[in-house]
């Protein structure tokens, strides 16, 4: 019934020594390369080039004339994640160092370059915007913004697939971007080297928290984790806030429950899906987030994960017929259809004294990357400590061994995506 497509395997320490040639080219390119880059530092010799660097940029920062005082905000995509971020936005404690200068939902764009004010009703305003959504006027006008003591953020808040492609020019020009769209990150290696190339060239800076366990600091302890040195040895856990409410639900160790359906229209009510929800359950998001994950450890060569989310060994659920439904409403009319299957798993499952859980693990030493459905007895902590749309995830490290450092909580949902969001303006600021 499930059907397990694209395996890409190779083994790590063949290729290990092509990584570093990479890593290294990086590190050269620029002191100012900031994104995930910056972070690798497995040999002693990338951490001595790495202090050096490290005492540059303090060098740097200490004879600069003064800190930007204005951090101009534009906001591409607006709909649930979008729309919480703007709301903590304009909520932020004066005085707010931040301007919120453009909104863009797919047709419209409303460009306010001395900034809508926090009380305004942007979506009025917007809706009320004679202009059309024009990427060349959006771009121009954001560069001109960037100068000294002026910051530029442009926020994507969509999962749009177009806008990830412009990350690098917009990055070129100095314009930092932070999302919590996948896209950029997961997909084919070209455009996710170009986000580093044009980070290297501009110092502008790229930051996704989001976009691993929504507002879970999770990209943020990997990269501290190898920029301190440490050996990520495996990570593992359940990374879909979607996959995570779908089966604590519909999986209780018990033979009967709600139907499958039920429980995944309710998740997307919930806000937890993506736009389409067979993006969730065809396990493509949990194979772009350990796509992320893999490319910002040292030790997994490029040539493991060359088309990115879609080299990683990743079981679907989407039942066949459904592979082509055009959206999520017509996705979801259909699934009912499909509960008696799902029924017969949970069935087999319970009788066995176990539970379902959609899991995902990134192995260094194996060099494998999974994304699947898998079995856990009733005591496991995948059975009994997760609720809601709970992430776990687990780093296997040189230094946490053997006990793994764990990070838990909400993976989905507008209000901790937002703040994901949020936290990495912060850290520009
Ligand atoms: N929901 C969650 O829990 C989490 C979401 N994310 C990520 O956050 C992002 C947003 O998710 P979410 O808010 O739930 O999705 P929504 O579908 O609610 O919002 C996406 C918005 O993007 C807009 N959009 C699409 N294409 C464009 C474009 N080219 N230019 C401008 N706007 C565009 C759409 O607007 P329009 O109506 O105009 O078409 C839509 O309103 C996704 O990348 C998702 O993967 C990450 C972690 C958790
Ligand atoms: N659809 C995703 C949203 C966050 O990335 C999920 O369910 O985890
Ligand atoms: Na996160």
């Amino acid at each position: 019934m499930f059907r397990w497509y694209s395996t890409v395997f190779s083994p790590v320490l063949r290729h290990r020594h092509r990584y570093h040639r990479w890593s290294n080219r990086l590190w050269s390119a620029s002191p100012t390369l900031v994104f995930s880059a910056q972070y690798h530092l497995p040999r002693a010799q990338n951490l001595h080039f790495s202090t050096s660097r490290a005492m540059t940029s303090t060098t740097h920062a200490q004879s600069s004339v003064t800190p930007p005082q204005t951090v101009c905000v534009a906001v591409v995509g607006v709909g649930l994640v979008g729309s919480e971020f703007i709301s903590q936005l304009q909520h932020f404690p004066a005085p707010s160092p931040f301007r919120l200068v453009l909104l863009a939902s797919s047709k419209k764009l409303l460009f306010a370059p001395d900034g809508l004010a926090p009380t305004v009703d942007w979506q009025a305003q917007l809706q009320s915007s004679s202009t059309k959504h024009d990427y060349a006027f959006l771009t121009r006008e954001l560069g001109a913004l960037v100068r000294p003591g002026q910051k530029v953020v442009l926020v994507d808040n969509t999962s749009s697939e177009d806008v990830a492609r412009l990350y690098p020019s917009w990055l070129k020009l100095g314009i930092d971007v932070v999302t919590p769209n996948k896209k950029a990150f997961s997909g084919e290696a070209g455009l996710f080297e170009g986000i580093l190339a044009a980070c290297a060239e501009s110092g502008a800076r790229c930051l996704n928290e989001a976009t691993v366990g929504a507002g879970l600091p999770v990209v943020s302890t990997l990269k501290d984790l190898v920029a301190t040195g440490d050996k990520v040895v495996k990570i593992e856990g359940v990374f879909s806030g979607t996959m995570s409410y779908i089966f604590n639900n519909f999986s209780t160790g018990s033979a009967d429950g709600p139907s499958f359906s039920a429980v995944v229209k309710t998740a997307r009510e919930k806000g937890y899906t993506e736009p389409h929800p067979g993006d969730d359950l065809n396990g493509a998001d949990v194979a772009r987030k350990l796509a992320i994950l893999a490319r910002h450890i040292p030790a997994i060569p490029r040539t493991l994960l060359p088309a990115g989310y879609a080299s990683v060994q990743t079981q679907s659920l989407v039942p066949a017929a459904l592979a082509t439904a055009p959206d999520g409403d017509a996705f979801l009319a259909a699934l009912p259809a499909h509960d008696a299957d799902f029924d017969a798993l949970r069935r087999q499952a319970a009788a066995d004294g176990a539970v379902l859980r959609f899991v995902g693990v990134v192995d260094v030493e194996k060099g494998e990357v999974r994304a699947e459905l898998k079995r856990y007895s009733n005591t496991h902590p995948f059975a009994t400590s997760l609720g809601g749309s709970d992430n776990i995830i687990m780093f296997h490290t040189e230094r946490y061994s053997p006990r793994p450092l764990i990070i838990q909580g909400a993976g989905a949902g507008a209000a901790v995506t937002a703040m994901g969001v949020m936290s990495d303006l912060l850290k520009l600021v």
